[in-house]
């Protein structure tokens, strides 16, 4: 039976959910902790460091002793400086009563000063000598903790930075680094096994983009893949899935789902238990199929994806990339956002038509190519997908759309 959007979107993203939960169970792999850490942390981080390392000031002004400057609403009070602390200063002196010390952000606050005041907040707005000795005049009293960031504020050592399963994004490797945790146990990445099919693609009539694509995307989330082409015989494409199975969590197929003779990945999965293949009511992208490969121990699920390039490429940003990248621990959902169409349009009735387009600095949305799915070059010309809900047939210029944002 044909599907809806939604429900393939539901069933896909279970399949894969599955995999993915599948695949953490798998042993953890140790990383080190830099740029290019992908996935989810298996264990959780704990912070070898307090953080901030020591207390520092969080302005350019007067490390003080609050209780000197208890007077001050009265009448100014005029303290003496002690040496600037700096920034990268390892141990500064302890700070006497009735002195102040120049001190930068970042600098450590000198045992015994409790407050820093910015130098704006003075009168003569005036650090004076590096070595110190000028006279400093305070006009407001200033209560005790203020602008010093106190040591362990963020994390203390021994604390966990992040917990098991938390995503690891960039904000994610600087708190690592800052909490001194140089490497990291993570979740295995789910394995993606991508298999291109068609004897065009062999012959070298029809280069191979779709496996590139995939391959490009499944990289970008940070996942492992592997590409693989078959000609449309049956016995060679069940020999692939055979050798895959047992190493990959989610295979992905394009092309041989559609209405001809030599449709061979229908042919193979099709009678399988539990496989799926019709039409989802979107346009490009409309055959569609999710089966299943027994490697004897698991069930593999495979993701069936039409040949059309264009076809691919919405395919997976309709069905594939929301799960994947939730089970990589990145951002699921494309930026969306609506615009007043720049033109008009046609749609096919009840389907979903997905168009590609470009946001004009106006915040209308022009359209690039057709809607043909054999518009590769379109397709990556464009900024956003334009999606025509089921219901609507035609469109005119000035309505308004729906997009998500691709590149
Ligand atoms: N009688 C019907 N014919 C078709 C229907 C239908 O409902 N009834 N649906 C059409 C739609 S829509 C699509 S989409 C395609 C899907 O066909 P297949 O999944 O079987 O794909 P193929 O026939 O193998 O290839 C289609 C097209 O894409 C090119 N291709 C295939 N693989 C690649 C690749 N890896 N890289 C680049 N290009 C590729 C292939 O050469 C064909 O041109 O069916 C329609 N027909
Ligand atoms: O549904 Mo097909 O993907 O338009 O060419």
């Amino acid at each position: 039976m044909s599907r809806s959007v939604d429900e393939h979107v539901g069933e896909v993203a279970a399949a894969i959910s599955r995999a993915a939960h599948r695949r953490t169970q798998d042993r953890p792999v140790e990383r080190p902790v830099a740029p290019g850490l992908v996935g989810r942390l298996a264990a959780p981080a704990v912070s070898r460091l307090d953080v901030p390392g020591f207390d520092n000031s969080q302005m350019d002004g007067f490390a003080v002793h609050a209780a000197d400057l208890a007077r001050a609403a009265d009448a100014p009070v005029a303290l003496p400086t002690v040496a600037h602390v700096v920034a990268g200063d390892a141990a500064p002196a302890p700070l006497a009563l009735g002195t102040v010390a120049p001190i930068m952000t970042g600098a450590p606050v000198p045992p015994g000063a409790d407050a820093v005041v910015p130098v704006e907040r003075t009168v003569a707005r005036e650090f004076g000598p590096v070595g110190g000795g000028a006279v400093v005049e305070f006009t407001a009293p200033v209560a005790p903790g203020t602008f010093v960031r106190a040591r362990g504020t963020d994390v203390r050592a021994g604390e966990a930075v992040l917990e098991a399963g938390a995503p690891l994004h960039p904000a994610a490797v600087g708190a690592l680094v800052v909490a001194g945790v140089e490497t990291v146990r993570v979740a295995p990445a789910l394995r993606l096994a991508i298999v291109a099919t068609g004897a065009e693609l062999i012959s070298g009539a029809v280069p191979d983009s779709n496996s590139r694509v995939l391959l490009a995307h499944a990289h970008e989330l940070g996942l492992e893949a592997t590409a693989h082409v078959v000609p449309d015989d049956p016995a060679e494409l069940e020999a692939l899935l055979d050798r895959l199975a047992p190493r990959t969590d989610v295979i992905v197929t394009t092309g041989g789902v559609s209405a001809g003779t030599r449709e061979v990945v229908r042919q193979v999965l099709e009678p399988r238990p539990g496989a799926w293949f019709d039409h989802v009511a979107v346009q490009p992208g409309g055959p569609q199929g999710l089966a299943g490969w027994d490697d004897g121990d698991r069930v593999v699920p495979v993701v069936c994806l039409p040949g059309n390039p264009v076809s691919v490429l919405v395919s997976f940003e309709l069905f594939l990339r929301p799960p994947l990248a939730r089970a990589a621990g990145r951002i699921d959902q494309r930026p969306t956002g609506t615009g007043p169409l720049a033109e008009p349009l046609t749609s096919p009735s009840g389907r979903l038509q997905v168009r590609r387009g470009l946001l004009r600095s106006d915040g209308s949305v022009s359209l690039v190519g057709a809607a043909g799915s054999h518009l590769p070059v379109s397709y990556a010309r464009a900024d956003l997908l334009v999606l025509v809900p089921e219901d609507v047939t035609a469109l005119d210029a000035g309505d308004i759309v729906q997009w998500w944002r691709i590149a």
